[in-house]
C-alpha cells in the first residue's frame, strides 16, 4: 500500500536552496517512489518557487493568514509534487528565504514560518481539498511547529515526524508571540512550545513529534550530550526512544562521474583518464601553476563556524609545506572571505579561492582536486564528502557525526585491508588537522595507494537507495501500517 508523505520544509532543491537541507528535501521524493512511499513537498511561495510551478490547482484558501490572505496551491515543479503557501504578504520578497537585503533576518520569520507549518496542519487534518496524509514530515525549525498545530488539535490527526538537519538553528522567539500563534495557552509549558521562557519552534517539533530523526547515528548519538546538544540535549534524552540517525545520501543522476556536463570529459573508476582534464581545468580556473602531479586539496563550504575553516586557514602553512595547492569555494562570515582571498593573493599559483556560491564549479572541484577537506567542528551528515567519494576526491574529515559514519578512515590497517575511502582526524584542532594534511600527503606520494584509496571511494554507495529504506520503515510505522 502506497504511504502519502507530506514533507514540510523551508527549501528545496533546485527550488531554491541556501544549504543542505534543500538537497535532501529535493532529493527523497524522487528515491521513495521506489519505496511505494508518495511524498508531496509543501514549501513557501517564494518568486522563484511560483514562478517554477505548473500544473496549478489551488486547494485551500484562508481568509486571513498571519497579516493577510493567502491560499494553497498544488501543482509540480522540476519533477516534484509540491504544495506551495502562496502568501504574498509573507513571501513575496527576493533574495534569500531568511533574510533582507541589509543581511539581517526578516523580522516577521517567526510569523512566516508559523504560516508554513499551519498549512501544513491544514493539509495533515484533511481541511483542504488534497487528500488527507498518511505522515506529515517536517524538517528543521521552519516547520517545527507542524506538529505542535496537529498535536493540539486534539482529535485524529496523521502521525508526524520532525528531522533536525541542523541543531545550531532553532528558531527561539519572544513568549508574547504566542498569542498571534492560534496555539492554546496550555501550550506554553515545559511539555509543550515553552523553551526557557521563550517560544522554540524547534523545540516544539522535538517535543511533540511522534519520531524524531536526524541525519546520521553519530549525530543522533552526540546531540544526547551537552557539548552538540545546544540546549536541547535534555529534552533529547527524555525521547531517545523516538529518536533515530538515518544518513543522507546524494542525488546520484545530479552528481555523476561518468555522465556530468559541468565537467571538461566523463570518468568513472574503471576510466578515471578524463579526471586530469577536470584537473588542469580546476588549476587554469583558480589561477594555480599547471601540474599535473601536484596534490590539489579542495574545499567547498559554507563559511562558519561549524565548518571549521579558521583551522585551515592556521593550518595553511603546513599544508604548503607539503607541496600541496589548495582551491576554496565558499561564502559565508566576512572574516573568513577575507582570509582566503588573502591567503591567495600572498601564494598565488599554490591557493586560489572564489567567493560566492556555484553549482558548476562546485562539481569541477569534486572532480578535479584530489582530495577534499572538511574539518567541520559539527556535522549533522555532512553532502560534500558524499560527492567526494563519488568523484574520486579523498576526503578529509574530522571525526564527527556523519563525516564519522561515511569515511574509513586510511590507517594502516585499513592500507593492508584494502578498506580506506578517506583520511578522518581527532580532534578538531588545528594540530590534528595538519597531521591529517601531512597523512594525506605520504599517502599521496605512494600512487599505489592513492590509486586504491580513489578506488574505494568511487565504489562507496552514497545514493538514497538505503536511506530512502530506512524512511519508508519510519514512515510505515508511523502510519500504522506492517511493512511489506
Ligand atoms: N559556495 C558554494 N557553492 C556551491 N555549492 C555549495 C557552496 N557551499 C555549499 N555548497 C553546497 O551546499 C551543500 C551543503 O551541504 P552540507 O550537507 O555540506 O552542509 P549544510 O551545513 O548546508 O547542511 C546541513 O544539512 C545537511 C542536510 O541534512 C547536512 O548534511 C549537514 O550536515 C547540515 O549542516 C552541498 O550540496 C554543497 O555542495
Amino acid at each position: 500500500m502506497t504511504i502519502a508523505v507530506l514533507s514540510v520544509a523551508s527549501e528545496v532543491f533546485p527550488l531554491i536552496k541556501t544549504g543542505g537541507l534543500a538537497d535532501v528535501v529535493g532529493a527523497l521524493p524522487g528515491a521513495l517512489a521506489a519505496e511505494d512511499v508518495a511524498v508531496r513537498t509543501l514549501v513557501p511561495g517564494y518568486p522563484s518557487v511560483l514562478a517554477a510551478l505548473a500544473d496549478v490547482t489551488p486547494v485551500h484558501s484562508f481568509d486571513e493568514l498571519f497579516g493577510g490572505p493567502a491560499r494553497l496551491l498544488a501543482g509540480t515543479a522540476r519533477g516534484l509534487d509540491l504544495v506551495v503557501v502562496d502568501a504574498p504578504h509573507l513571501f513575496d520578497r527576493p533574495g534569500n528565504p531568511y533574510v533582507g537585503p541589509d543581511g539581517r533576518d526578516w523580522p516577521d520569520n517567526p510569523l512566516r514560518f508559523a504560516a508554513l507549518s499551519r498549512a501544513a496542519a491544514e493539509i495533515g487534518l484533511g481541511r483542504t481539498s488534497l487528500p488527507r496524509p498518511d505522515v506529515v514530515h517536517a524538517h528543521d525549525w521552519q516547520a517545527g511547529l507542524a506538529p505542535a498545530y496537529l498535536h493540539y488539535e486534539g482529535g485524529p490527526r496523521p502521525g508526524t515526524v520532525i528531522t533536525v538537519h541542523n541543531l545550531a538553528f532553532q528558531g527561539q522567539f519572544d513568549a508574547t508571540l504566542l498569542h498571534n500563534l492560534g496555539l492554546p495557552s496550555h501550550s506554553f509549558g515545559m511539555d509543550g512550545v515553552e523553551y526557557y521562557g521563550a517560544v522554540g519552534y524547534l523545540k516544539a517539533g522535538l517535543q511533540l513529534a511522534d519520531r524524531l530523526t536526524t541525519v546520521s547515528p553519530t549525530y543522533a548519538q552526540e546531540i544526547r550530550g551537552p557539548e552538540a546538544g545546544m540546549g536541547l540535549d535534555g529534552l533529547l534524552r527524555a525521547r531517545a526512544n523516538r529518536l533515530s540517525g538515518i544518513i543522507n545520501g546524494i542525488d546520484t543522476t545530479v552528481w555523476d562521474p561518468a555522465h556530468d556536463p559541468l565537467l571538461p570529459a566523463p570518468y568513472s573508476a574503471r576510466q578515471p583518464k578524463g579526471r586530469a582534464l577536470s584537473k588542469a581545468a580546476l588549476q587554469q580556473r583558480f589561477g594555480l601553476t599547471d601540474d599535473p602531479g601536484a596534490l590539489v586539496f579542495g574545499v567547498v563550504s559554507r563559511l562558519s563556524w561549524q565548518k571549521g575553516l579558521d583551522l585551515l586557514l592556521e593550518a595553511l602553512p603546513t599544508l604548503l609545506a607539503t607541496g600541496a595547492q589548495l582551491v576554496l569555494l565558499g561564502a559565508g562570515e566576512a572574516a573568513l572571505e577575507r582570509g582566503y582571498r588573502d591567503a591567495a593573493a600572498a601564494h598565488p599559483g599554490r591557493v586560489g579561492c572564489i567567493i560566492g556560491y556555484d553549482e558548476a564549479l562546485a562539481h569541477l572541484i569534486q572532480a578535479g582536486a584530489e582530495a577534499l577537506i572538511v574539518p567541520s567542528r559539527f556535522e549533522p551528515c555532512g553532502l560534500t564528502q558524499l560527492c567526494a567519494l563519488r568523484y574520486g576526491a579523498i576526503p578529509v574529515v574530522s571525526s564527527v557525526g556523519g563525516l564519522a559514519d561515511t569515511i574509513i578512515d586510511a590507517n594502516e590497517m585499513a592500507i593492508a585491508n584494502g578498506v580506506g575511502t578517506g583520511l578522518r582526524f581527532q580532534p578538531t584542532t588545528t594540530l590534528a588537522l595538519e597531521g591529517a594534511l601531512q597523512r594525506a600527503a605520504s599517502l599521496h606520494a605512494d600512487a599505489a595507494v592513492w590509486k586504491r584509496l580513489r578506488r574505494n571511494a568511487m565504489a562507496t554507495d552514497v545514493s538514497w537507495t538505503n536511506p530512502a529504506r530506512h524512511y519508508a520503515a519510519l514512515y510505515r510505522e508511523l502510519a500504522g501500517v506492517a511493512a511489506a
